[in-house]
């Protein structure tokens, strides 16, 4: 057993931020990670061409901005490099290799006991700590859809994170289920790898491009933010015109208000809204039913297809291994308090990472909670600042 002021579960940008924090505040932390490795999604489950959507201003963690000569718009491999000059530069060591498997508050204690799995040994290890901070992140768990008759089909299923790039899908035909950030930007690179590549769209969503996001980012930051919906969304008008055509269609809730009450984030186009126009890409409607390799749709119609990528997003899974969730998290694994309070829990439970809002949530929770947990332990209000 071991004991520790803090621990965090999950060594992704969140967990890597708040252990960093708190060492700055010299309060004692472990960090246990289920992967080999720390940021796994963006090592382990991110296809090859995925550059960073938002500028890297939104994009850093506490203590280290990205260096001025990097890329405005980061490639997958230097927002890698970042983080790992991040752990060595401020010697975070996460143990790796333990998967966590329960979380429960010890109420005559007032401790949180964790129990981790060593996947190497498959030893069970426990952890005791005064303060739980959860990293797990908000896309913790690949969600595949139940669709009648999916066990039968003949071709390839693959979930969004498991794809790499187009170049096994030459001159095959490929579904793309799901039209958010991952669906749009495979189906993308299906199409340049010369894959006759269809996509399922069924929901209003907004397209912008990413510098329509980046103004939008900064207007937020000025004014509120209807009036950054108000003129990105007319930037987005007047750039694409009406996409209702391929079945697209706009939300009434601008892209800022909605990505922070439902979390949809709006698509950041990538060049896949000119393939859809020019017909390299087909839009299809929802899916009824899967026959061998026949897809129904909604309209009736019945395509034949070689693969299905599901890139119909994830979930968390906080409340698989955390017993006493209900002092922090919904039934779904999110936060039970909206944005900007959702970061802190009953009984000494933080969550980080969970507020929707991508690497600047991140890096604001990890923040909140250093010097959250900093007051309780020494009555210092505030003591750090994000960058
Ligand atoms: C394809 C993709 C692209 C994205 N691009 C951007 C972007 O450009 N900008 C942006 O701001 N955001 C982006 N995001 C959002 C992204 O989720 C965050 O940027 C960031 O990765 C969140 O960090 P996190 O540490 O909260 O979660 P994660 O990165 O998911 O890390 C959580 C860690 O917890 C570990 N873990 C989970 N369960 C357990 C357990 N039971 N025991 C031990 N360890 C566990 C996981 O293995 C993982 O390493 C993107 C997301 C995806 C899926
Ligand atoms: N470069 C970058 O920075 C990238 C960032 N990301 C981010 O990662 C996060 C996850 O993105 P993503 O993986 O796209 O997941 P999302 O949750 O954003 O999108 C899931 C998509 O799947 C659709 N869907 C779900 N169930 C079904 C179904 N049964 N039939 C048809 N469609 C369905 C949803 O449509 P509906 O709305 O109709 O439910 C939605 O379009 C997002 O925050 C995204 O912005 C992702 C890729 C690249
Ligand atoms: O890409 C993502 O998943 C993000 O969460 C980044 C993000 C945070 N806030 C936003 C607002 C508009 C577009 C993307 C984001």
């Amino acid at each position: 057993m071991e004991e520790v002021a803090v621990l965090i579960v999950g060594a992704g940008p969140s967990g890597l931020a708040v252990s960093n924090c708190l060492s700055h505040l010299s309060i004692p932390n472990i960090v246990l990670e289920r992967e080999d490795c720390c940021a796994s999604l963006w090592r382990k489950r991110s296809y090859d061409r995925l550059t960073l959507h938002l500028a890297k201003q939104f994009c850093s963690l506490p203590y280290m901005p990205h260096a001025s000569p990097s890329s405005t718009f980061m490639p997958r491999k230097c927002f890698i490099e970042y983080i790992d000059s991040y752990i060595s530069r401020f010697g975070i060591e996460p143990h790796y290799c333990r998967s966590v498997e329960s979380g429960s508050y010890i109420e005559n204690e007032k401790k949180w006991r964790v129990e981790a799995r060593n996947t190497l040994t498959q030893e069970k290890e426990v952890y005791v700590a005064q303060f739980l901070v959860v990293a797990t992140g908000e896309n913790s768990k690949c969600f595949i859809p139940e669709l009648p008759g999916l066990d039968g089909f003949e071709g390839k299923i693959i979930h969004s994170s498991e794809y790499k790039s187009g170049k096994d899908y030459e001159n095959q035909k490929v579904l793309v289920v799901g039209c958010g950030n991952s669906g749009m930007e495979i189906g993308y690179d299906l199409a340049n790898f010369g894959a006759h590549t269809s996509i399922v769209i069924r929901n209003p969503f907004h397209v912008l491009t990413k510098e329509m996001v980046y103004i939008g980012m900064l207007l937020c930051k000025h004014v509120p933010m209807t009036i950054a919906d108000a003129v990105v969304t007319f930037l987005g008008k007047f750039w694409y015109g009406d996409l209702t055509r391929y079945g697209i269609h706009r939300p009434a809730k601008g892209p800022f208000n909605l990505k922070v009450a439902n979390g949809k984030t709006p698509v950041i186009d990538v060049g896949t809204i000119k393939k859809i126009q020019s017909g390299d890409i087909k839009v299809l409607p929802e899916i009824v039913r899967i026959n061998r390799n026949n897809v129904v749709f909604e309209n009736n119609v019945v395509e034949q297809f070689d693969g299905i990528i599901f890139a119909t997003g994830y979930k968390s899974t906080t409340n698989y291994w955390l017993k006493d969730y209900e002092y922090i998290m919904n039934k779904d694994g999110m936060p039970k308090r909206p944005c900007p309070r959702h970061w802190k829990g009953e009984n000494g439970i933080y969550c980080a990472g969970f507020s929707k809002e991508g690497l600047a949530g991140t890096a604001r929770d990890s923040v909140a909670i250093a010097n959250d947990i900093n007051e309780i332990l020494n009555g210092m209000k505030g003591k750090i600042k994000v960058n």
